[in-house]
């Protein structure tokens, strides 16, 4: 979410009022586009901002509810994403349910270095490489009938 976030801007918005950020003067009723994408490998913000690092957050006060903003993948404020609860949640069970039920490795000898995490952009960012990978079952045969039977 942090280096990869699926929107790399947020829904253009409108100042209310003049305000001051960053040392420029945004007057009244200008449309704003926030770089989230670039706000997040900022290294003004984040230590070594392209390394992949989830411990980062540990004991860390940082999360994504738009409080922090240097992270803001579901926006932040009265227009925050309505589904940013829905959308952890789903993320985190497809994750865990896939992570849980199988071993996964990459095809044909490679190795995490040869992995291309380069992007295609849009409205979203999806892999300009789809990532491909072999699963092999890691838990007891049954328990994948079972799970599928009615
Ligand atoms: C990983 C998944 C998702 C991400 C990263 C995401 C991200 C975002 C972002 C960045 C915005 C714009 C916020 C802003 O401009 O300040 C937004 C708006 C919105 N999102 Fe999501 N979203 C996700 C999933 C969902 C889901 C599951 C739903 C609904 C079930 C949803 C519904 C909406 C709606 C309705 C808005 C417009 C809110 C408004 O303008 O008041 N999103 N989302």
């Amino acid at each position: 979410m942090r280096l990869h976030p699926p929107g790399p801007l947020l829904i253009p918005h409108e100042s209310t009022e003049e305000c001051e950020i960053g040392g420029y003067t945004v007057p009244a009723r200008t449309r704003t586009v926030v770089n989230i994408y670039a706000i997040a490998r900022d290294e003004d913000n984040w230590e070594d901002p392209l390394n992949f690092d989830p411990d980062r957050f540990m004991g860390s006060n940082i999360d994504l509810k738009g409080r922090h903003f240097e992270y803001l993948p579901f926006g932040s404020g009265r227009r925050i994403c309505p589904g940013l609860m829905l959308a952890m949640a789903t993320v985190q069970f497809i994750l865990g349910s896939v992570l849980h039920g199988f071993n996964w490795r990459l095809p044909g000898g490679q190795t995490i270095d040869d992995l291309d995490m380069s992007e295609s952009f849009g409205l979203t960012v999806p892999k300009a490489v789809p990532l491909k990978l072999v699963p092999s079952p890691r838990l007891e045969p049954q328990i994948y009938v079972k799970s599928l039977s009615p």
